[in-house]
């Protein structure tokens, strides 16, 4: 990371800001982020609109001044997997030794960000110039290009426009909605019962992939692009709207008696988890008891279905409810058994152990 230095008028970033015309939109880059062939181009609004500097744009600048870059981790001296060839996917990633379950798998800081509203609010062509600009400052341009790419007519989509879409998350800072490229997690391919989560950090611009269960080597690592738990209709029709592509993924080509079967828990999480938030808000004894007896069978859903990496929270939900029923010695051997669950998680999850 480069710091504000006097000969250079634009610190901290390490280039003139590329605005468009009506300076709506700029680009700002800092092409020594997160060390020499990483970088950071970020599309927002420079301004209100009647020449103050928005909030936005000034808590990056400010945000950028103080960021230094990371320590290299284990796994990035020798990271635990490899870009392959996922047949039919294009490329993914595979573990190429054992990942245990809370394990850091990598460590990947954004490239390019945009406000997410920013297509919308500029023409065309504007658009066009502000990704190209954006993605030409890195100082690994074709890190980026080289991503797949999911438009149905490539010969007539810009590159940069869809590379970007194709490879972008939704992430949140300060209150504001931003699409954000991370070239390396750009790689991971999504599957309904992923092996991996993503935890991003607003205030570095990192993201962080852990393991959601043991992986084995030899096997792909996967994300879930679309909100956890829903059943198949509703993913398709996520992953197809926002991401272009039908989920080929283990659980969508699972025999149709399986992914009927996934589908009948995730509708019963859902039904029961309404259920249960009805009975609490009624809060009677006998209505109470009830919500218990429901969410246990929440919980053996949700296990069943392999939803969640760790249970301590639905446990610790299901002894409260126990405890608000009457029923505290029951509430009690829940919470401490989310407790002991909680601990193990956090243990192999912070771990040090990363791979
Ligand atoms: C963010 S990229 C993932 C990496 C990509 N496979 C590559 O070659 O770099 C997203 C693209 O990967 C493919 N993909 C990811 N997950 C998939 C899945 N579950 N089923 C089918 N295609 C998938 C789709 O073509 C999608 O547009």
């Amino acid at each position: 990371m480069t710091a504000a230095s006097n000969s250079n008028p634009w610190a901290p970033w390490t280039s003139r800001p590329f605005c468009t015309e009506d300076t709506r939109y700029c680009v700002f880059t800092n092409a020594g982020f997160q060390g020499p062939n990483r970088g950071l181009s970020i599309i927002d609004a420079p301004t209100d609109g009647t020449g103050n500097v928005t909030t936005a744009a000034a808590f990056f600048a400010e945000l950028l001044s103080s960021l230094h870059p990371a320590p290299e981790t284990a796994e990035e001296k020798s990271p635990p997997y490899q870009v392959r060839d996922i047949p039919g996917k294009g490329k993914g990633i595979v573990a190429t030794r054992k990942i245990s379950r809370g394990q850091v798998i990598m460590v990947d800081y954004a490239a390019v960000m945009a406000d997410a509203r920013f297509p919308s609010r500029v023409k065309r062509e504007q658009g066009r110039q502000l990704l190209e600009e954006a993605i030409e400052r890195l100082p690994d341009a074709k890190e980026v290009l080289n991503l797949a790419r999911s438009s149905s007519d490539p010969d007539n989509v810009p590159v940069t426009e869809d590379v970007v879409k194709t490879n972008s998350f939704s992430v949140n800072i300060a209150g504001k909605e931003y699409m954000a490229l991370f070239p390396r997690i750009a790689r991971i391919n999504h599957a309904c019962k992923p092996s991996a989560l993503t935890h991003f950090n607003s205030t570095a611009f990192s993201n962080t992939v852990t393991a959601f269960h043991d992986i084995l080597p030899g096997k792909e690592i996967t994300i879930s692009y679309s909100p956890f738990g829903l059943p198949s209709p509703a993913r398709h029709k996520i992953l197809l709207a926002k991401w272009g592509f039908t989920c080929t993924c283990a659980l969508c080509s699972s025999p149709p008696h399986a992914l009927a079967a996934s589908d009948a828990r995730r509708n019963k999480i859902e039904a029961l988890g309404k259920e249960v938030v009805g009975l609490v808000e009624i809060g009677g004894t006998a209505d109470l008891k009830k919500a218990a007896e429901l969410y246990a069978e929440v919980v053996d859903a949700v296990k069943a279905e392999g939803l969640v990496p760790h249970l301590g929270g639905h446990y610790d939900v299901l002894g409260r409810l126990w405890a608000a029923a009457g029923e505290v010695e029951k509430g009690k051997g829940w919470i401490l058994k989310g407790r002991k669950e909680e601990e193990g998680y956090e243990r192999s999850a912070a771990g040090g152990e990363r791979v």
